[in-house]
């Protein structure tokens, strides 16, 4: 991935930030400044709908598919993050907070920390 690549997210992150109606974004002409409008349940549906076309497009395996409907994904998982004043970089530090820790250890770790928290009866 080149470092034009690695800043996209950064420079969608600000596109969406200055579509907010605090920053003058206007629902006649933006998209997302449409979304904003609209409110975070209409933000969180699109999500949900996103979410929903690509497990479609992964069960018809079409590859382009794929990559169109996880980009539409990301860019409103982007908007919900914007909603509630995150950035992307927050989830890209958290992942690579992950980077080189098992998944199975990680959630052996988790299950352990719930049964020691558990109260006993
Ligand atoms: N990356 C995107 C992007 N991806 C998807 N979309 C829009 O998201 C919508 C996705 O909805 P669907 O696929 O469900 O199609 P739809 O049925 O037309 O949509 P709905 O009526 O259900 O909302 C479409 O209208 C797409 O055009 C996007 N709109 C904008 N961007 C980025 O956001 C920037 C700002 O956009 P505006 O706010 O519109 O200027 C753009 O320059 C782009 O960089």
């Amino acid at each position: 991935m080149s470092a034009t690549e690695a800043d996209i997210l950064a420079r969608v992150a600000a596109v969406i930030e200055s579509r907010k109606p605090a920053n003058g974004g206007d629902p006649a002409t933006s998209y997302v400044a449409k979304l904003f409008d609209k409110g975070l349940d209409a933000i969180l549906k699109k999500v949900g709908e996103e979410a929903c076309e690509t497990v479609m497009a992964g069960k018809d395996g079409d590859a382009q598919k794929i990559v169109y409907e996880v980009a539409d994904l990301w860019f409103h998982s982007m908007i919900a993050l914007a909603h509630f004043g995150l950035k992307p970089e927050q989830v890209l530090v958290e992942l690579a907070r992950r980077e080189g820790l098992s998944g199975l250890q990680e959630f052996a770790a988790r299950s352990k920390k719930a049964a020691e928290e558990e109260p006993n009866d």
